[in-house]
């Protein structure tokens, strides 16, 4: 991979129940499109999209995993070399949300703790089936530091948005972090090209 590629690359890792809509999520973004009968993913499955914000170069790496309980152990493998993760759960199931504390859980057992989570409540178009109220969630995200957005992979809703705004957020913390270690910045001609997660990790 050249380093003139991109000035960051950053994984983005999509976690939550099963059928709330990661895979949908992923599509929409990166290929434009909904997927008609989209199965449940097996495992892990992988896409990368690179987006310009404010004339840099951004390389997402995205990780779409399976909800099905019985690949957990894969998916937790892919945890720990997160820059963010996406929690997702569906407006139009309270089971899904009643989970997140489960989701939390492994959140802190495999994740980098200075991972940027974002809760994401999927499937907005379905507001007449809506079980959870957005200010409920709102009120879990703020309480568990964090951020929090509602879509629609279908309609297209924030989806742009999510990926954008994390995008930009992880730009941010990577800039902090660099001024945060000034020994550890690039020498003039490295380039500014960043590995987040290796910055992050030799602190
Ligand atoms: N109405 C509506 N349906 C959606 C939306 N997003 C996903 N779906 C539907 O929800 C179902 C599950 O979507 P997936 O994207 O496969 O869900 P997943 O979270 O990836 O599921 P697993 O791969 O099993 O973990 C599919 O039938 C989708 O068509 C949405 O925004 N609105």
């Amino acid at each position: 991979m050249s380093m003139e590629d991109y000035d960051y690359l950053f994984k983005i890792v999509l976690i939550g129940n099963a059928g709330v809509g990661k895979t949908c999520l992923v599509r929409r973004f990166t290929q434009g499109l909904f997927p008609p009968g989209q199965g449940a993913t097996i495992g892990v499955d992988f896409m990368i999209k690179t987006v310009e914000i404010k004339g840099e170069k951004v390389k997402l790496q995205i990780w779409d995993t399976a909800g099905q309980e019985r690949f957990r152990s894969i998916t937790q493998s892919y945890y720990r070399s997160a820059n963010a993760l996406i929690l997702t759960y569906d407006i139009t199931c309270e089971d899904s949300f009643r989970c997140l504390p489960e989701w939390l859980r492994e959140i802190e057992q495999y994740a980098n703790n200075q991972v940027v989570t974002i809760l994401v409540g999927n499937k907005i178009d379905l507001a007449e089936k809506r079980e959870v109220l957005r200010q409920r969630a709102e009120d879990f995200a703020e309480a568990q530091s964090m951020l929090y957005l509602e879509t629609s992979a279908k309609e297209s809703d924030n989806v742009e948005k999510l990926f954008l705004d994390l995008a930009c957020e992880l730009i941010r913390e990577a800039k902090q972090n660099k001024l945060d270690n000034n020994d550890t910045a690039p020498m003039p001609g490295e380039g500014k090209t960043i590995n987040y997660l290796s910055c992050c990790s030799l602190n």
